[in-house]
């Protein structure tokens, strides 16, 4: 995890995580532990490290997918980093023109995801960039919809999984790399 970034940048932001990460009992339904990374995005060098350690400098990677609301915020931040485009996978019925579309669940309810298929070139390899990985509903359609516009998913990166939710399953072969597991 550590090739290709200056020393100490992923210890850092494994640091910024533990420490910065806010954990809500209770939201946004009763019963859900939420990890809430917003003080990790206000703090300037707490982003710069987390967006460096999220941009994975080992994988082969031509695009990055940010999923709305919080992988927006690490995915643009991180391909900035790494001199690459961002892709917005959104949530529905924000996006103009055409779009592909794919439902999915998660801990405290159901979603839906659109992206424009347009913005994913023929067999680019895409890194889909987010802040958690609970039960991977979220991440899986986001595959789906790199696939369904002609891209490979070259893997999921996230800030914080939460490995009692399945995540890692729910996502299959594709390659996870993970700041943080709680
Ligand atoms: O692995 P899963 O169970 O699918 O959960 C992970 C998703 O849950 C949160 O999104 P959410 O839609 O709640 O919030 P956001 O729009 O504020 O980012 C988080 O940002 C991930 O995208
Ligand atoms: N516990 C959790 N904290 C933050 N985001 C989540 N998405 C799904 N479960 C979550």
């Amino acid at each position: 995890m550590t090739g290709g970034l200056p020393p100490g940048t992923a210890h850092r932001a494994g640091v910024a995580l533990d420490t910065l990460v806010r954990v809500q009992q209770d939201f946004p339904i009763p019963g859900v532990l939420f990890r809430d990374l917003t003080a990790v995005l206000a703090n300037a060098p707490a982003l710069a490290d987390v967006a460096d350690a999220l941009a994975w400098a080992e994988a082969d990677v031509d695009l990055i997918a940010g999923i709305e609301a919080r992988g927006f915020l690490l995915g643009a931040a991180a391909a900035v980093r790494r001199g690459l485009g961002v892709v917005a996978v959104r949530k529905p019925g924000k996006l103009p023109g055409a779009v592909l579309a794919e439902d999915y669940a998660l801990e405290y309810g159901r979603g839906r995801l659109e992206m424009h298929p347009d913005d994913v070139p023929a067999g680019a390899r895409v890194l889909i960039i987010d802040d958690v990985l609970a039960t991977g509903g979220t991440a899986a359609a986001a595959c789906r919809l790199i696939r369904r516009a002609g891209g490979i998913v070259a893997g999921i990166s996230v800030a914080v999984e939460l490995p009692a939710l399945g995540g890692r399953a729910a996502t299959g072969e594709v390659p996870l790399h993970a700041l943080r597991a709680w």
